[in-house]
């Protein structure tokens, strides 16, 4: 029932353009560099101090120093592991050691990979598969080479001109991250210098140019306050390279999706749909539901002039449907208590959305994962449990998504005769008239209060939205149905 009551939670805002778990999408390490054309020469003896606080042995800083902490992790205790070299604010890495579980072995790594690294025309190197792998399956676990801060921003004296600014922050980012370099296996830096580099004649050194190329972002590992902000969110404060992952092509249809596994710090790529021997796998760099040209236009920082089958297609028929893709998101709140619409209205929209998506080869994008599970609770509302327990199975084929990561639940609506249906708090809400419990009676107020389309994807300018009501909504609305929440307390499955 946790997704029933997720997809009723009122003025929640989360990003539902982001792949996975983590919200993490390759970002750009540009930010926040101005574009260097070429290296500016930065007179002697202004060179930042590098406080090199290994492993967490705090001393005395001096004020404008670095106060980054150069540490091994997951670290002795899985020294047999491969092991992430990161650099870190000390309050970054404490949230690392001290999430539940850390640190966690990754499973035994399969004797014959479902991937190799090969050449991909026009893009370099890339990764292929090396035999069908189905949707879902977790392609390889990987833990990163490393983490940095996603860009450093070193204080340069006044007399400095814009560009040499940028190129001191740029040297001192080469010389934090190479102190990482150095302390990695001769076989992890083999991996990590073989990287490719697209940013080979901008001030970059050989380090940042990589992880500029590479790097993609690790948000929530910001000490204190949240991120306030879509693009802190999405950028995080870091920026994670790794051996394999880091050799994802980009493609405007991709068929991989990674999420982050906390406790192992290792990332999962999975395959978000059937995937054929010998194909690549690619990953999304940028928000690809936006317009073809506005793709190309955000492709440019990462050096990509995208020849994908999307992008190379005259007509203007994609650009249209993933345009409508997000135009509504299924909500079982809007239907479930709603006598007005038909039994079949849900059903109905929902797999209108499916077809878009998969017609665009869009199955990484949470839509879609909402969508397969709105359907399978809206026959669990009409008491079907024979098509619910089809859907709970396309359910379980999309580990990769943020929200129903947790497929405990869902196994367990996998047979139709499980005796879970009955106890599921949706189970015939809308053929039993009366009483239709707290959540139905909440349902019933959300959805007289939100109307029949019940909760909107809004691009406001500042990405993607998930919000019950439209953000616009009144106080007063806001007050019902926040009221409606402490009236009918968090619903319990
Ligand atoms: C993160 S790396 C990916 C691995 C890289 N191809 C390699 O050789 O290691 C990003 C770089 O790959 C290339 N690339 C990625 N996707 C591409 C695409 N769709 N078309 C052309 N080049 C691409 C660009 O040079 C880009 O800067």
């Amino acid at each position: 029932m946790k997704r029933g009551f997720l997809n009723s939670k009122p003025a929640k805002e989360r990003p539902v353009a982001s792949t996975n778990n983590s919200g993490l999408d390759p970002v750009p390490t540009q930010f926040p560099y101005a574009a260097l054309d070429k290296p500016v020469e930065i007179p002697k003896g202004y060179e930042t101090p590098l406080n090199i606080l290994l492993n967490g042995s705090k001393m005395e800083l001096p004020p404008d120093s670095f106060a980054y902490v150069w540490t091994t992790l997951p670290g002795i205790q899985l020294r047999d592991e491969p092991q992430t070299e990161c650099v870190l604010l000390p309050e970054s890495k404490d949230i690392i050691l001290k999430t539940p579980g850390f640190p966690k072995p990754l499973p035994p790594m399969p004797t014959c990979p479902a991937f190799r690294v090969a050449r991909s025309p026009g893009k370099g190197m890339g990764l292929f598969s090396t035999r069908n792998i189905k949707q879902g399956e977790i392609i390889l676990y990987e833990r990163p080479l490393l983490i940095t801060p996603a860009a450093v921003r070193a204080t340069a004296p006044e007399h400095f001109s814009p560009a040499q600014v940028v190129q001191h922050s740029l040297n001192t980012f080469e010389r934090i991250a190479e102190v990482s370099v150095n302390r990695m296996t001769e076989e992890r830096q083999a991996a990590f210098m073989s990287l490719h580099n697209c940013h080979m004649t901008d001030g970059s050194g050989p380090i940042v140019g990589r992880i500029r190329t590479n790097g993609f972002g690790l948000p929530g590992l910001q000490p204190g306050a949240q991120p306030k902000t879509e693009m802190e969110f999405r950028m995080g404060a870091y920026s994670v390279i790794c051996e394999n992952i880091s050799r994802l092509n980009h493609s405007c249809a991709p068929n991989t999706a990674f999420s982050l596994d906390k406790a192992m710090l290792a990332y999962r790529l999975y395959a978000v749909r059937d995937i054929a021997e010998g194909e690549e796998l690619t990953l999304q760099y940028v928000d690809v539901l936006c317009s073809k040209t506005q793709r190309q236009e955000a492709l440019k920082p990462y050096d990509v002039t995208c020849a994908c089958s999307v992008c190379t297609d005259p007509t203007t028929e994609s650009d249209k449907r993933r345009s409508m893709i997000g135009s509504f998101i299924p909500t079982i709140s809007a239907w479930a208590a709603n006598r007005q619409l038909p039994d079949d209205w849900l059903i109905k929209k929902s797999t209108e959305v499916l077809d878009l998506i998969e017609k665009e080869g869009l199955e990484y994008f949470e839509l879609y994962c909402i969508a397969t599970h709105t359907i399978m609770e809206a026959y669990i509302c009409l008491g079907d449990s024979e098509n619910a327990s089809k859907w709970a199975e396309r359910v379980i084929r999309q580990p990769w998504s943020e929200e129903y990561n947790d497929q405990h639940e869902v196994e367990e609506l996998l047979d139709p005769e499980s005796p879970a249906y009955a106890k599921h708090g949706l189970w015939r809400m809308r053929v039993d008239e009366n009483p239709i419990g707290e959540l139905g009676a909440m349902f019933k107020m959300m959805g007289e209060i939100c109307g029949p389309e019940g909760m909107k994807m809004m691009d406001n300018g500042g990405g993607m939205f998930m919000m019950l009501p439209n953000q616009n909504a009144s106080p007063e609305t806001l007050k019902k149905i926040a009221d409606a929440m402490v009236k009918y307390g968090q619903p319990s499955g």
